[in-house]
């Protein structure tokens, strides 16, 4: 197990290369399952989620070849295999499982997910769709049981908007008899991702980036070639990193119509931001940064994966700032931590207030999920002195060689091997 340890307070400048998008990344393995010859896909971020993904197809008998961020999946001898438990409860995405699996096998068994712990985070949108396709749904002992004869087409309204339930369904209805339309989808730009992927892939879908996806299902589907769109959350973790502590940091691979939301929040704050074609170029001006408010909300709304990511660097502005997440209301497990380090913020139901600016010192703190973990890093860079961060398997899940990227801008970061005996009794007792 190891620790990660900033030294705060240089400046950095230079390029970072955004990579291929988790959120895209771990629906697109699963999507592969569906083809009936291999799909290869470019640019994907060499982060565990993928990792963990890849070791699950294998499990089914999928032959996987990762080499240089480039996966080739062929699917042919894959079979129905139950996945109760084991690597399923590593991550979110495991549940894409479920849609793909069903689509292709029309059965499996799939344990219900991992990822960050964030509060109630149900799938019952998700259970609800593969039910209107026909499927039977069953939860034994922690695991999703699921069984079709046939897969048919069906109008599904989605009673929250859901990213997962969106893609879930995607995947299971570009193999179903006929038509279906998923009402009040999601709309992020994965999203797209996956329908374009799938769309390479033979299926045919309208609508993806709209409220209102439209799939007509077809009998087979075939390999492909697909490169990933970039990941919008790193991009935008390091615009603030650019905000907190950069001269003129260049952030390349991006597609800045994705970060619009984040962009404007950093402007009104006071930090000069520029947008290229595909590269943002942000640095602290020189004066006090502004207080502002937040409230994430769904896509194209402020995202509330860099919710926490801001918070860090809103302790370094003027005034009282209020950030509320609509999307997941207990998302604030950062602010204790982030506490610890001097921050003057406190949490009020599905809100946090926030007042700066505040100095920042170096602790020892604990990443509790994979954005938590980014807000520390950026706390740490912004501290004095020098800054601990255990937990970093959750950071690990999401950022593709975070360390390196970090120190070719100039931060002083490094991994440290921890021996549990050295850890003082609250980070033993808790879930690293
Ligand atoms: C792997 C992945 O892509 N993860 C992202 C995905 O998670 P995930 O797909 O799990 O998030 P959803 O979009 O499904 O969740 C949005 C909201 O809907 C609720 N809900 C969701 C499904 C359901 O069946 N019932 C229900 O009530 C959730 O509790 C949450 O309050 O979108 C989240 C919201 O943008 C992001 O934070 C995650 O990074
Ligand atoms: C919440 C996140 O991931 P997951 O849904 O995979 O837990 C995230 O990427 O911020």
């Amino acid at each position: 197990m190891e620790k990660l340890l900033i030294e705060g307070g240089h400046r950095l400048s230079g390029t970072v290369q955004i990579s291929g998008a988790k959120n895209s990344a771990v629906a697109l393995i699963p999507a592969t399952i569906l083809a009936d010859s291999p799909v290869t896909i470019d640019m994907l971020p060499d982060i565990s989620d993928v990792r963990t993904l890849c070791t699950l197809l294998q499990e089914i008998g999928g032959e996987i070849q990762f080499i240089d961020h480039t996966l080739t999946v062929d699917p042919r001898s894959m079979v129905d295999m139950p996945l109760p438990n084991g690597s399923v409860k590593k991550l979110r995405a495991s549940y894409y499982l479920m849609g793909a699996m069903l689509g292709r096998f029309h059965q499996a068994v799939i344990g219900l997910p991992g990822g960050c712990n964030l509060g109630p985070r149900p799938i019952d949108q998700h259970i609800k769709g593969f039910e209107a396709l026909g499927a039977q749904v069953t939860n034994e002992r922690g695991a999703i049981y699921l069984r079709a004869n046939r897969l048919r087409g069906a109008r599904i309204y989605l009673d929250v908007v859901s990213v997962g339930a969106t893609i879930n369904i995607m995947l299971a209805a570009v193999r179903a008899e006929g038509q279906t339309i998923i009402e009040n989808a999601a709309k992020e730009p994965e999203i797209i991702d996956v329908a374009t992927l799938l769309t390479s892939m033979g299926a045919k879908i309208k609508g993806a980036g709209t409220d209102v996806i439209r799939i007509e299902g077809v009998e087979s589907l075939h390999g492909c070639r697909h490169m990933i769109i970039p990941d919008r959350i790193e991009a935008g973790t390091f615009m603030i990193i650019g905000a907190a502590q950069g001269r003129e940091l260049l952030i390349d691979n991006v597609i800045p119509q994705h970060v619009e939301s984040l962009t404007a929040k950093l402007r009104e704050m006071g930090a000069d931001v520029q947008a290229g074609e595909d590269q943002m170029l942000v640095s602290r001006n020189p004066g006090k940064l502004k207080s502002v408010d937040i409230k994430t909300l769904v896509y194209p709304g402020f995202p509330t994966d860099l919710q926490q990511p801001l918070t860090s660097l809103l302790t370094q502005a003027e005034g009282t700032s209020l950030i509320t997440d609509t999307i997941y209301g207990a998302r604030f497990k950062h602010i204790d931590e982030l506490r610890r380090m001097g921050a003057n913020v406190k949490v009020e139901g599905r809100s946090a207030i926030l007042t700066g600016s505040t100095h920042l010192e170096g602790a020892k703190v604990r990443a509790t999920d994979l954005r938590a973990g980014a807000s520390l890093v950026i706390a740490g860079l912004m501290a004095s002195g020098v800054t601990e961060i255990t937990g970093v398997d959750h950071i690990d899940r999401g950022y593709d060689h975070l360390m390196e990227k970090l120190s070719n801008i100039g931060a002083h970061v490094w991994r440290e091997a921890i021996d549990d005996e050295e850890l003082p009794d609250r980070l033993k007792r808790n879930d690293r």
